[in-house]
């Protein structure tokens, strides 16, 4: 229905109510923000003007600390006051940019009463205090701007379900207070602000997608039922965008109970991290935590251990000689210990470690024994086998530090420490003198007596010399984590564990084995093991849950291991999950949990685990996602929003010369289009310094590693897992040849690296192209020949 005269009329006259409202708020705010801020100034400068000291007796000094803390008090609440305030006045700010991008006409079933609601990133109040010129996008009555198109609608409230007639809706683009395009719309979200905002050139960073949800979208932002949201999303379905809007809307639904750093995001990688960084701030809101799962095995585990990332775990894969013993053993080695058997095999395993077989390291001091490795264990088999393997631990823990303390007793009389005492300078005379008297409490102890002194001194030489050890039993580290980790490889003890609970093994065990022990052997744990190693800390030691964090979102599931998930289900046993993936993008070693058999549906049981599927499309233009889904199996499902652009190009070139000859041009029309993000795609890491290097002369190009923690505009080179998650203008990739891309566990990388496009993509193939490419219809791309052109820089 095309808008009258007086419609518009109507909505600028609004408009300019609402922002005059907002400027007065502003104003008024400004001032007061001014004022607390003089007021804390003023207070803290007098403070001790009104209080008077007097320590006299228990009831002065009483009353002394009672004004001190009033004063104090007084403080902090203006500085709540002000701190509060300055955030308002930063959401008005927003507001002012653009107040609302939506509007609902409502009559509530039973009632003739028209409320018209105009939906915006927060609420904001009339100056009668009552009527709401704006509602915040998360209130409950928003849900129906993204649920229904006009009609009978419903939504739920805390206290129970309201039902009525939708009249009409209508869409806006405001900006800087000016209407800039208004319709009404029949349908839920109307594609044409979708295909305006989508069609715009990318800004380095993620935006917010407040305005245009999808209805699917909401779903997932909304669900605060589920123990588990699982979200399986296509490629550019929005599942980031979505699990970011969600993350505002439970902080909005939640506000009086829950705190931004009470959740978690685990992300792909440290970039991602930059990449989102701006959404809730957007939004008005503070960032949740987040990290990489490889940042929190390196937390856990660096110090020790030489740790393999996910990164280099594929990079070797990828670049390793196929159908060798190495290379079979290693794969069903990452996907073996990937699996929820091989964690049920740890589990059994800790059972048999309460009875026999537990290792542990020799605690040696000068050569000799505190306790001998045999006593330790007889006497770790003879606490009440009832008791659980971490809590033995602390028991034996709290022995080992008697029994130091008995070997301490007797190593004040050896002769090793005459040489110590004679030889101890002025700083460690001073120090011990000072234990001595703290020790004593100043009383009696002088070093006049000169047994005494020397007394004094051994005892001190002989605590700081079993410091370490005694540092040692403390944190745990007299059990021989990595030899209990080192022990299921060997001597059949997997085989006969995983016998007695009918798992199976890969064929090639022995070989798994060996080349596991030759790793762990040099200290080095790959990716694959590190998780596995931790459970049997953690069995061991104790789980280090953490009880604050109550929702936990992981993107990009598909590249974690079934053994990983159920190990971050422990690490966090208050928390709820949402958990959002493409098994399209499934690039790791391991299998996929996002299969058939459906690992991730099975962790918290059917009851608690909820299932919602994105099939549109929305980054790549229609095109693009028509040719990309000819990649994978099943991408007839994937359905592209309707945005018109130009076929991709595939341009097969002869050698490097030609290829980046052609690929400074293409970049300077992509810069001449106004595009600010570019990315050049390889394979590995290797492959991207070296184009880099190449063409760095060039172009300005930004040279993207595992390391890189900073998403920015420009045009990047970048190896395609790192990829992950984000999306560029255009992209290029640098070589899709046969020679790069053929082997099957490589059509997931390729799939998400052309995935990466929003506008153009291009595909360059050094040579025959690759199989993936050769197998598409035809008619999804341009097939270019290499034409020898200038190039103007
Ligand atoms: N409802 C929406 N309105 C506007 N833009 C949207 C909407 N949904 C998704 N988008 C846009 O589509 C693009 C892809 O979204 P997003 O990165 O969240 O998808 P994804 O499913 O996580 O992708 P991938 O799995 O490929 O990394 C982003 O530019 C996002 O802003």
């Amino acid at each position: 229905m095309s808008l009258t005269e007086s419609d518009w009329q109507f909505e600028q006259q609004r408009m300019e109510h609402v922002n005059d409202q907002l400027n007065q708020r502003m104003e008024q705010l400004a001032q007061e923000v001014g004022l607390v801020k003089g007021d804390i100034g003023d207070i803290r400068k007098n403070f001790w003007d009104g209080i008077t000291i007097n320590l006299g007796n228990p009831d002065d000094m009483g009353e002394t600390f009672f004004s001190i803390k009033q004063q104090a008090d007084v403080i902090s609440e203006r500085e709540r006051m002000h701190k509060l305030a300055v955030v308002t006045l930063d959401k008005l700010n927003r507001l002012l940019h653009s107040p609302y991008f939506g509007r609902i006409d409502f009559v509530e079933q039973g009632t003739t009463n028209v409320e018209s609601i105009y939906l915006g990133i927060a609420s904001l109040l009339d100056a009668d205090g009552i009527t709401f010129l704006i509602y915040d996008w998360r209130a409950p009555i928003a849900s129906l701007y993204y649920d229904y198109p006009p009609g009978l609608v419903k939504y739920e409230t805390p206290d129970g379900e309201v039902t009525g007639e939708m009249l009409m809706k209508r869409q806006y683009m405001i900006r800087d207070g000016v209407i800039e395009l208004m319709f009404d719309t029949s349908v839920t979200i109307g594609d044409q602000l979708l295909q305006k905002v989508l069609g715009h050139s990318s800004e380095a960073q993620m935006k917010s997608i407040v305005a245009t949800i999808q209805r699917e979208q909401n779903q997932i932002i909304r669900n605060d039922r589920s123990r588990m949201l699982l979200v399986q999303g296509v490629a550019g379905s929005g599942k980031t965008s979505a699990a970011l809007q969600r993350v505002a809307y439970l902080l909005y639904k939640h506000r009086q109970t829950l705190k931004a750093d009470q959740m978690l995001l685990f992300s792909p990688n440290p970039m991602f991290n930059s990449y989102v960084s701006t959404v809730l701030p957007e939004l008005g809101e503070e960032n949740m935590q987040q990290t990489t799962f490889q940042q929190y095995l390196e937390y856990r585990l660096n110090e020790e251990y030489q740790l393999e990332d996910p990164f280099e775990q594929l990079e070797t894969i990828l670049s390793a000689e196929e159908n060798t013993v190495e290379y079979e053993a290693r794969l069903a080695g990452i996907r073996f210990k990937s699996s929820i058997e091989f964690y049920k095999v740890i589990l059994a395993y800790k059972e048999v470690l309460q009875h026999q077989d537990i290792l542990f390291k020799p605690l040696v001091f000068r050569g000799r024994n505190v306790v001998s490795v045999k006593r330790m264990k007889e006497r770790f088999y003879s606490y009440d086998p009832a008791i659980r393997l971490a809590n033995r631990i602390e028991l034996h823990r709290d022995w080992l530090l008697k029994e130091l303390s008995v070997f301490e007793e007797k190593e004040w009389r050896e002769a090793w420490l005459d040489d110590e005492v004679q030889n101890l300078d002025f700083d460690d005379l001073h120090h011990s003198f000072k234990k001595l008297r703290l020790n004593q409490k100043g009383k009696g102890a002088t070093f006049d007596d000169y047994d005494k002194q020397y007394e004094v001194l051994a005892r001190w030489v002989v605590q700081e010399k079993l410091n370490p050890i005694r540092h040692r039993i403390q944190t745990l580290r007299f059990v021989d984590v990595l030899g209990l980790y080192r022990q299921l490889f060997r001597d059949d003890n997997a085989l006969s564990i995983s016998a007695s609970k009918h798992i199976q093994l890969p064929d090639n065990w022995h070989d798994i084995c060996e080349q596991t022990l030759l790793r762990l052997e040099k200290l080095q744990l790959s990716y694959e093991d590190a998780t596995p190693f931790l459970l049997i800390k953690d069995l061991v030691h104790g789980y280090q849950s953490n009880h604050s964090i109550r929702y936990v979102i992981i993107d990009e599931v598909q590249d974690y291991s079934a053994f990983q998930l159920e190990f971050i289900k422990h690490l966090f046993p208050r928390s709820k999950m949402t958990a959002l993936g493409d098994l399209n993008q499934a690039i790791y070693a391991h299998a996929s949990i996002l299969h058939e058999s459906q690992p991730v549906m099975e962790m918290y049981g059917a009851a608690q685990t909820e299932l919602i599927r994105l099939v549109n499309s929305y980054r790549s233009t229609r095109q693009i996602v028509e040719f990309t889904r000819g990649i994978v199996q099943g991408g007839d499902q994937i359905m592209p929003f309707n945005r018109p652009g130009e076929k991709p190009q595939i341009i097969v070139v002869d050698d490097h010369e030609q290829l980046h000859k052609r690929i400074l041009i293409d970049i300077e029309a992509f810069l001449a289009r106004g595009f600010a993000s570019i990315a050049i795609i390889c394979k590995t890491a290797k492959e991207s310094e070296a184009a880099y290097e190449a063409m760095k002369e060039q172009l300005p190009l930004l040279l993207i590693t595992k390391n890189t923690i900073l998403f920015e505009k420009g045009i990047q080179v970048i190896p395609a897992y790192l990829a992950k998650g984000v999306e560029f203008d255009a992209v290029i990739l640098y070589n899709g040849s046969k020679e790069q891309y053929r082997r099957e566990n490589e059509r997931k990388l390729f799939y998400t690296a052309c995935t990466r496009a929003m506008h153009e993509l291009f595909i360059y193939s050094l040579g025959e192209l690759s199989p993936f490419l050769s197998a598409l219809n035809a008619e999804t791309y341009e097939r270019k020949e290499y034409v020898d052109q200038n190039v103007s820089r």
